[in-house]
């Protein structure tokens, strides 16, 4: 039985699978694996943080993910196509593992994210 998104350890476990996804997918790992060659040590706790704030405001992220991703885009251009697999895949992600409200909201979150980032990043 699928519970919803509870606290971080949901969290942790949410963004880890989503990211065992990313990095071998056929259209979005290049770019995490090749050009920005993430280090993953690093990546995952921030990813914990940034989730974690905006379910649970708990203010515990303080990057600038627009900047990151217009210089990735810079190094290797994005397309439309890249943010849209992006999303299905976090959807997926999360669809597999959670419902109930929480889930739902970080959905919309990613979605509403996406669209600012792509408007952003690709003009
Ligand atoms: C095509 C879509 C996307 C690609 C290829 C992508 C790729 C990346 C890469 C390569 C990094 C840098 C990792 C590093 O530090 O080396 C990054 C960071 C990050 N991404 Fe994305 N991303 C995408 C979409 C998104 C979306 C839609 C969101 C939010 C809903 C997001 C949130 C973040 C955040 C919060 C960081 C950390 C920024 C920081 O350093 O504080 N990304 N992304």
């Amino acid at each position: 039985m699928k519970t919803d998104i509870r606290n971080r350890k949901d969290i942790e476990k949410l963004v880890n699978a989503f990211y065992n996804k990313v990095k071998t997918d056929e259209i979005i790992g290049y770019l995490f694996t090749e050009v920005a060659k993430v280090n993953w040590e690093a990546h995952l706790p921030k990813m914990y943080n940034f989730w974690e704030n905006i379910l649970f405001c708990t203010a515990n992220y303080n990057g600038n993910p627009m900047m990151k991703h217009k210089e990735l885009h810079e190094k290797s251009p994005m397309t439309q196509e890249h943010f849209q697999h992006w999303i299905s895949l976090f959807n997926a992600t999360v669809d597999k593992l959670f419902e109930g409200p929480k889930a739902e909201e970080i959905k919309n979150r990613a979605m509403n994210i996406a669209s600012l980032m792509m408007y952003k990043t690709l003009n």
